[in-house]
């Protein structure tokens, strides 16, 4: 695990930048793993920044998301599919027919878990997953306690993760109680891992993620065990790592 720690989340934003910059310059059909939240925002800006002043091309890439909220439709601004299109997808050209978000309203929950894994499975896995982090250690929506060998799957959302998630939705009443997640085993299968995280109220999962001891109470702990991530976090998420 190679830790970088950056003055700001401009400075995070960047270096995360760079490196997807670089795995599409090395391999322009790359699968990438994209995460939602308001972590890599910026990150997906300066992509696009990236795409519009000197050409990165993604016409060859293609992405699958790590979760989406049970119950909201594709065109809902709190969904994750709006999200993405809103920041990202719209913006570059990757093709429509090469983006992958789970659906957050199947008729059949369990075909749509494994059909999503099947998608991921077909096209050879992540070669690059980028996560954020919940308060509470979670990566996609893989709540404390989870399995470690879990692979797409429905998920009761922790209250933590509702409250935290609140100021996206008018009021927390509003926000899905349940979502489809990526489980831990598809993100462990990717081929290189870039955990991204910001803030004192990162702090804690952070530590947890890197020093911690490997437990499904603070599912990120499991990245110790991969053998490619980079976590790029702003001094104030990496407040309490060693100095
Ligand atoms: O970046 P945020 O908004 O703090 O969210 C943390 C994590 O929780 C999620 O919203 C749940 O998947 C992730 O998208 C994100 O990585």
């Amino acid at each position: 695990m190679r830790i970088i720690i950056t003055e700001s989340y401009e400075e995070m934003s960047t270096a995360a930048a760079r490196i997807v910059a670089g795995q599409l310059y090395l391999k322009p059909n790359s699968v990438l793993g994209l995460a939602t939240g308001s972590t890599p925002l910026l990150m997906y800006q300066k992509l696009v920044q990236v795409h519009e002043q000197i050409g990165l091309d993604f016409s060859e890439a293609i992405s699958f998301n790590l979760d989406e909220y049970l119950g909201l439709e594709p065109g809902n601004p709190q969904s994750y599919h709006y999200f993405m299109h809103e920041h990202f997808f719209d913006k570059i050209n990757i093709k429509p027919e090469n983006i992958y978000i789970p659906n957050g309203n199947p008729d059949d929950l369990a075909k749509e878990c494994k059909h999503y894994d099947t998608l991921i499975e077909g096209k050879g896995g992540m070669d690059l997953q980028i996560l954020g982090i919940g308060q509470n250690a979670h990566i996609g929506f893989n709540e404390p306690d989870i399995k470690f060998e879990a692979t797409t799957h429905k998920v009761k959302l922790d209250e933590e993760t509702i409250e935290a998630n609140a100021r996206f939705f008018t009021t927390p009443k509003d926000v899905p109680r349940y979502a489809i997640s990526m489980g831990i085993k598809t993100i462990m299968l990717a081929k290189k891992v870039i955990l991204l995280a910001n803030g004192k109220n990162k702090a804690e999962a952070i530590y947890k993620a890197i020093y911690g001891g490997v437990r499904p109470d603070a599912p990120a702990s499991i990245l110790q065990l991969h053998q490619d991530v980079i976590v790029i976090v702003d001094k104030e998420a990496a407040a309490l790592l060693p100095k």
